[in-house]
């Protein structure tokens, strides 16, 4: 059976019912691999913050298959998420899921694809042209948190939460028009550049993680770090010039001091400096307690904006690889 993001609810009061006899879910991991582990970053960030009971990491799917957590078993839950169903590592992990006896939730695209054979409950997320933000693979792996959370020890802004992805879809889109013409510009002027920085911080920064590693590097050949702007200050600050280029995402909630510090030392040392601000892209109308695991969806669908007009600029498709599906890896 397949399900939707709106089914998660029942998926988790299913898991839990079903593990009640045996000790219940003592532990959440969320596994991938590349884009669509660091769509699960926000779900890492509210488990470690919201969350006193339940263990929880994220994991690397190959790291999850070498180096598994001691615990993993019958009283976890694994969540992955894998876009076409076909990333070797990611299946193998949904594969020792199964055999250990885990609840296995896998979030995909396609209907069929081998990684459906290990999972328990299959989420089809919204994907491509026109898709409901509140439906996407982050929301997803947010709303197992958060169900998990609130279906064991309570969650006190469980309804401030669901309001939040209720609000989401409409600011993303209105956030997308609105930085159009920016991206023109930014794509003009980065286009012969040969390194592109991205800085974030907290549950947002798995889409500067993202933005670095699945477009500078892997569809555009840029080199690039995404660098936290909490770590900024102890090590990659020392690369600042005028000439080295910093997409900067100022985030809504706890660590905006963190990013607007990061922004002021910038400010003074660097010239080349995007800065794509939550707050006047709209999130700050989603509920303060909640504002932070809305950061990720936000800049991770203003990126798109951004990279079509640099790819177009530079020539250089989204689709264009040297190795990537096509040499042996
Ligand atoms: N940019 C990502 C890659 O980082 C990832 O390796 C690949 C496989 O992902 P999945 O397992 O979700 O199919 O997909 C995308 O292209």
């Amino acid at each position: 059976m397949e399900y939707k993001s709106t089914d998660i609810k029942k998926i988790i009061e299913a898991i839990l019912e079903q593990k009640k006899d045996k000790g219940g879910v003592k532990s959440l991991y969320f596994v991938g691999c590349g884009g669509s582990l660091g769509a699960l970053y926000p779900a890492k960030t509210f488990m470690e913050r919201e969350c006193a009971g339940i263990k929880s990491a994220w994991i690397n799917s190959n790291e999850f298959v070498h180096s598994m957590p001691k615990d993993f078993g019958e009283n976890s839950i694994i969540c992955l998420a894998c876009h076409k169903g076909n990333t070797p590592e990611t299946i193998r992990a949904a594969a020792l899921g199964k055999e250990a006896g885990a609840a296995v939730i896998i979030l995909t695209w396609l209907q069929e694809s081998e990684i459906i054979q290990y999972g328990d409950y299959i989420v089809r997320y919204d994907f491509g042209e026109g898709k409901d933000i509140a439906g996407e693979k982050t929301i997803c792996g947010l709303l197992v948190a958060a169900e998990l959370l609130n279906q064991t020890e309570g969650y006190e802004n469980y309804d401030k939460f669901l309001q939040g992805i209720g609000m989401i879809d409409r600011i993303v889109k209105n956030a997308c028009k609105h930085v159009e013409k920016r991206a023109l510009v930014f794509a003009e002027n980065h286009k012969d550049d040969k390194v592109i920085y991205t800085m974030a911080s907290g549950a947002g920064y798995g889409a500067a993680y993202m933005e670095s590693i699945c477009i500078f590097m892997e569809m555009q050949w840029i080199n690039s770090n995404s660098i936290h702007s909490g770590e900024y200050f102890h090590g990659p600050f020392e690369i600042t010039d005028a000439n080295i280029p910093f997409v900067i995402q100022i985030s809504e909630g706890s660590t905006r001091a963190l990013d607007e510090r990061a922004l002021k030392f910038l400010k003074t040392y660097a010239k080349r400096i995007e800065i794509l601000d939550a707050k006047d892209l709209g999130l700050s109308t989603i509920d303060s307690s909640v504002v932070d695991y809305f950061n990720h969806s936000l800049f991770n669908n203003i990126y798109p904006v951004y990279n079509q007009a640099l790819a177009i600029v530079r020539e250089h498709p989204l689709t264009t690889r040297r190795y990537m599906w096509k040499v042996e890896y």
